[in-house]
């Protein structure tokens, strides 16, 4: 199987109140439906939709009560890569720590944990091997960038089919200074003369047609909104942790980053009601953190919640474009 069956087609509606709304299909929960005892039993979807807030813009809100602690979706990611420092210690898919060697198949620069992993990077992977990166990682390497990695991923899969290069543009990007899009630029041509050197058949040539400035930078745009930062839970009281969702924040701690349709979707708030895990891979999990009502909106913290009030006021006005106006933001806490 290869990355783009994992990726989420999502199907706009026109819902009763005529707002946007979509549904997902390749997320799932936990419960499951009987129909009928002969017939196999079918993943109920997710209990959620995704509307227009009156300030927020799109979010998602419950289509029925949740219970605290419920598993409301799962999710695959669109796109993801391993922090650098790990690349050899992580399943280059999955982005599961290896032990020992003990779980990872030899004989490749990168690893895999699983042949399941192996065959579902094959796309991605074949066009990669054939490239020589080092300039562009070394890059990345020097100024600690970790989205590039996502952008040089994403490229790889479009050449090879795996993913369409229009695979993120549902998404909210990031409003861009006129020294980011310079910056972007130079490492466009770093990603695109890497690519240009390597010994491709001609038709993969004419797929790297897509491959221009404004892709990169508008790649690069809406992962700085929507990427997040994978701590992957380790152990076996894996339930209790609470591990709160950091999109686009950096640490060395993480396995890696990713970028997924639908959790894209979720606001912040600073005193949340829903979180998200990672447990042992890269495939997320989101979860109620107290009982939430039909209609309710869910949001997740997109930064350390421990923080005071000005420094989490900062971190999302810089890293996120919005004055948080939450009710623990108004209450001054
Ligand atoms: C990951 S996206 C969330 C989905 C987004 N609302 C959309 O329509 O695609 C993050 C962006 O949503 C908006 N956002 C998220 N939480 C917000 C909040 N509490 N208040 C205002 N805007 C928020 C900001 O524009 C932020 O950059």
């Amino acid at each position: 199987m290869n990355l783009s069956r994992c990726i989420s087609p999502l199907k706009k509606l026109k819902n009763k109140h005529n707002l946007l709304l979509f549904f997902t299909y390749s997320t799932t929960t936990t419960t499951t439906t009987t129909i009928n005892a002969n017939k196999p039993t079918q993943p109920s979807p997710p209990p959620i939709q995704v509307l227009l807030t009156e300030s927020a813009g799109r979010g998602v809100f419950a289509t029925r009560r949740i219970g605290a602690g419920d598993l409301i979706h799962t999710e695959k990611p669109i796109v993801s890569y391993p922090s650098q420092s790990l690349v050899h210690s992580v399943c280059y898919f999955c982005l599961k720590r290896l032990g020992n060697n003990k779980d990872s198949l030899q004989g490749h620069s990168v690893k895999f944990c699983s042949n399941e992993c192996r065959e579902q990077a094959k796309g991605f992977y074949e066009i990669e091997e054939r490239v020589d990166w080092s300039a562009y990682d070394e890059h990345c390497r020097k100024l600690g960038l970790k989205y590039p990695l996502l952008v040089k991923r994403l490229a790889c899969m479009v050449v090879s089919g795996a993913a369409s290069a229009q695979c993120l543009d549902i998404l909210q990007p990031a409003r861009l200074l006129t020294q980011m899009i310079l910056e972007m630029e130079d490492e466009f041509s770093l990603l695109k003369s890497c690519l240009m050197k390597a010994n491709f058949k001609d038709e993969q040539m004419a797929c790297i047609l897509f491959l221009t400035k404004e892709w990169y930078t508008g790649v690069l745009a809406r992962i700085r909104i929507n990427a997040f930062r994978i701590d992957v839970a380790g152990g076996s009281s894996y339930e209790d942790l609470f591990l709160s969702a950091a999109a686009s924040v950096e640490a060395e701690a993480s396995v890696g980053n990713a970028v997924y349709m639908l959790s894209s979707f979720y606001n912040h708030d600073c005193d949340t009601n829903a979180h998200i895990i990672w447990i042992e891979n890269v495939n997320a999990r989101l979860k109620a953190l107290r009982d939430i009502e039909e209609g309710e909106e869910l949001r997740i913290c997109y930064i350390d919640a421990s923080m005071e009030h000005n420094a989490r006021q900062n971190i999302l006005f810089e890293g996120f474009g919005f004055r948080c106006g939450c009710n623990r933001c108004l209450s001054g806490d």
